[in-house]
């Protein structure tokens, strides 16, 4: 579908994303000098942003995260550079599953925290829920733990290092001392294939391709990539909830590319899982899906829920 005046909704952020209205990055520039020092200013006195350039890309989240949610956030050198616009609808989108239940203490799992550990922070900082952030990447693992700590959010994020990257919930859930039961799950997965000779896919004619961001791309190797691209990844996700079912009321992840959404979808079906739900997040000209799922059937995923 095109994008036009009358489904433009269809298309939105989520109606709650602080960033569905563009910021004024003019009055950001003179508000934050870091952010001011990667931007260029044109004739017209307005501030203009690259989005192709890497290190803009970090000053702008850096800044986003503070003026948005007074979060102070540092990334590994080379790292992934988290879209806000994304982690929020998806953060959103949780919060739209999570309504019915009227929970008080909320507690979910960030499947690959990142350097940034983004989405337990911002659910921790903005929702208060507890977090527990999974991390393989040892790099990755020493800053989440570092902004955990400067942003004063240790009650209620832990940062849990992965000792196997082939494993998901397993080697957590193992140490019977931990917490065993979790409200819901989210997972931005290692896309790309390491077993393809070129993961990063050089044939932009391919239609099975991850929709190229107008962003420049981050992110190292290690981090977007693992054996079989991002439908493995999911489907171990799979293979681990029906060992944890009732670890965790709702399982999610995000997926790149639309083609893989029925992949997901049929792999749950051969698992025998019904209860299921998708959505779509929109950000400017980037779309991303998401696939939800519980052994808990007395709530139907489908009700309430929308990305909008
Ligand atoms: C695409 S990045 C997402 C980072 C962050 N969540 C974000 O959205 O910006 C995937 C992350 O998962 C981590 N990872 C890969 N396999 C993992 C596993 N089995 N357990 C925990 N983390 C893993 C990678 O090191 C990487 O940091």
């Amino acid at each position: 579908m095109v994008k036009n005046k009358q489904n433009s909704k269809k298309f939105g952020m989520h109606l709650r994303n602080v960033l569905r209205q563009a910021p004024d990055y003019t009055k950001l520039a003179i508000k934050y000098k870091d952010f001011r020092n990667v931007c260029s200013l044109e004739l017209n006195g307005k501030v203009s942003v690259n989005f192709r350039n890497e290190r803009t890309l970090r000053e702008l989240t850096k800044m986003l995260l503070t003026e948005y949610f007074d979060l102070n956030v540092d990334f590994a050198p080379g790292s992934l550079v988290p879209t806000l616009a994304l982690r929020l609808n998806y953060i959103l989108w949780i919060e739209d599953l999570l309504e019915s239940f009227k929970l008080d203490q909320i507690k979910g799992i960030d499947i690959g925290c990142g350097s940034s550990c983004i989405y337990s922070l911002l659910g921790a900082k903005k929702n208060n829920w507890k977090m527990l952030a999974l991390e393989s990447k040892p790099e990755n693992i020493e800053y989440a733990r570092e902004n955990v700590k400067r942003n004063h959010l240790e009650d209620l994020v832990e940062v849990f290092a992965q000792p196997d990257n082939t494993c998901i919930f397993k080697s957590y859930f193992e140490q019977d001392t931990k917490e065993q039961m979790y409200h819901f799950c989210l997972c931005n997965p290692p896309f790309f294939d390491s077993n393809s000779p070129n993961p990063f896919g050089a044939n932009t004619r391919n239609p099975e391709r991850r929709p190229a961001p107008n962003n420049a791309r981050t992110g190292s190797q290690e981090e977007l990539t693992c054996a079989g691209g991002e439908v493995q990844f999911v489907q171990r996700i799979v293979d681990e909830s029906l060992e944890n079912k009732l670890c965790v009321r709702i399982f999610t992840s995000m997926l790149g590319v639309k083609a893989n959404v029925p992949r997901i979808l049929e792999y749950l079906k051969e698992k025998g899982l019904t209860n299921v739900s998708t959505t779509e997040f929109h950000q400017g000209h980037t779309t991303r899906w998401a696939v939800a799922w519980s052994f808990y059937t007395e709530t139907p995923l489908s009700q309430g829920t929308s990305s909008n």
